[in-house]
């Protein structure tokens, strides 16, 4: 028999047995399962990296599409990535930009939805060209104005996508779908006087947004197309040599919005210099027409007569009037072509190597070559529309404006037959008849002969067409 002494001791070993035993097992059962852990974190991360990657395709072809685009381009891209890309859209893309005429030219527009991208799309459009537009609706000014003009666009089979130059990755893949000839860059932060108000905004849409297209350009597009974009009149600033030439000084630039217009040839003439990039800088002198942008005087003064609000005028201090070269849309859309249709091949060679040998670097005014006085502008508004504006006439503030604007247009004239043919009375009475209706306005006075009410069917059209 055993003594208690005995079975307690055999008990204890057993107890010790038993707990060494469940030790070793849960030793085992913690490595196994931190291996396990391990091997799924890896798998993880491998499917992380594999799906990151067919999401975002440019990464995968690195030979083409520098690390430094990707990292300029804002996290914009990385939102919209999954919005574009997909066979049917681009069969979309492709059917948009192929041109239906014998040579024509297949032609990137940026802004497209913005007043001139609109009309210049159009244009290119009806003469057999292929237009693939962007835009990135911001609401700068009313973006249904915006949205009716793409769809002005689309039902003459010009697609415009919803898309921010800055990104990078998209400008990327639009150039490996379509081996686009041109580029009409017309995407900008515009105004003179907001950029006291949101200066940000014009240092992102023009400087970091065409560094962003001209990196695109230089290393990636395979042909580099050649580049036409919109420069300004306000780069002249304070010059006071009349009419502005291009040989004049433009050093001075009186607002923000210049200074960036000024920043933009500059770093044309770096790409130009580096890439071997074609570059052709269309300095606009206040463009006005239907279609046109709510936020410029002709337009909103327009509003304010027809709903009775007071209007500001301003003036110079010694009590001078300012003036505008006021242009007529379709006569800066033929300055467009005619600088698309003359500007050389790009000589440099895709991927961003050195470039072949030296590339076209222009710099044109389009102007109307005769400048009016604000008040003038007004006085022809009240008379079509039959009604008197409310005037406060106040001394010019320090808000960026300059005095006046007078364009020389002979270089233009001599290398692409530029030649402005329609004056300010001519023009605003197309831009009223459109505005009329455009916002259903009836006023019961008659331009061109007809009462300003017009069918549906006539609101939709290019009024300037
Ligand atoms: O030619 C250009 O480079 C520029 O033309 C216009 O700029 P701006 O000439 O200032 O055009 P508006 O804003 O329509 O002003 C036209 C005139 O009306 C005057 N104005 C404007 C607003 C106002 O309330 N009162 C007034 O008297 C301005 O001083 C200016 O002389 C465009 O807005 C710019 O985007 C463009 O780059």
């Amino acid at each position: 028999m055993g003594s208690p002494a005995d079975t307690s001791k055999t008990s204890k070993l057993e107890r010790y047995n038993s707990y060494l035993l469940r030790r070793v097992s849960s030793a085992k059962v913690v490595a196994a399962s931190s291996h396990l852990l391990f091997r799924a974190t890896i798998l993880a991360a491998l499917l992380l990296i594999f799906l990151f990657l067919l999401h975002y395709p440019p990464l995968l072809s690195t030979s083409h599409y520098s690390a430094a685009a990707a990292s300029h381009s804002n996290h914009r891209s990385l939102l919209s990535s999954a919005s574009y890309g997909g066979a049917a859209w681009e069969r979309g893309v492709r059917a948009s930009a192929s041109p239906r005429r014998p040579d024509g030219l297949s032609v990137l527009v940026t802004g497209a939805a913005g007043f001139v991208g609109t009309h210049c799309s159009l244009a290119l459009k009806r003469r057999g060209d292929g237009v693939v537009g962007l835009d990135n609706f911001n609401a700068y000014y009313d973006p249904a104005l915006k949205r009716s003009r793409q769809a002005l666009l689309a039902r003459h089979g010009v697609l415009v996508l919803d898309a921010d130059i800055n990104d990078g990755a998209l400008l990327a893949k639009l150039f490996e779908v379509v081996p686009f000839s041109h580029v009409l860059h017309l995407a900008a932060q515009a105004g003179v006087r907001y950029a006291t108000r949101n200066p940000q905004s014009y240092v992102a849409s023009n400087v970091a947004g065409l560094v962003s297209l001209f990196e695109i350009v230089a290393k990636h597009a395979d042909p580099q197309p050649a580049i036409v974009w919109a420069s300004s009149s306000s780069v002249y600033g304070l010059n006071t040599d009349a009419p502005f030439s291009e040989l004049h000084r433009t050093d001075r630039p009186a607002s923000l919005y210049a200074a960036t217009k000024k920043a933009g040839e500059a770093i044309a003439h770096t790409y130009n210099h580096i890439y071997g990039l074609s570059i052709t800088g269309l300095r606009f002198f206040t463009v006005y027409g239907p279609w046109g942008r709510p936020d410029m005087a002709y337009f909103s003064f327009t509003k304010s007569i027809l709903a009775g609000k007071p209007i500001t005028l301003f003036r110079m201090p010694d009590g001078t009037a300012v003036q505008r070269d006021f242009t007529y849309i379709d006569d800066i859309v033929k300055g467009c072509l005619g600088a698309l249709d003359t500007a050389e091949k790009s000589t440099g060679v895709a991927g961003g190597g050195k470039k072949r040998g030296p590339a076209q670097l222009r710099v044109y005014n389009l102007g109307n070559t005769s400048p009016v006085p604000v008040a003038k502008m007004v006085s022809i508004l009240e008379d079509l529309l039959g009604k008197k504006a409310k005037k406060s006439v106040v001394t010019l503030p320090q808000n960026g404006d300059v005095p006046f604007t007078h364009a020389n247009v002979s270089l233009a004239a001599t290398d692409f037959g530029y030649q402005p043919t329609t004056d300010l009375a001519t023009g605003l009475r197309k831009f009223v008849k459109w505005y009329l209706q455009y916002y259903s306005v009836e006023t019961g006075k008659k331009i061109n002969g007809k009462s300003n009410t017009a069918g549906e069917e006539e609101k939709g059209m290019a009024a300037s067409a």
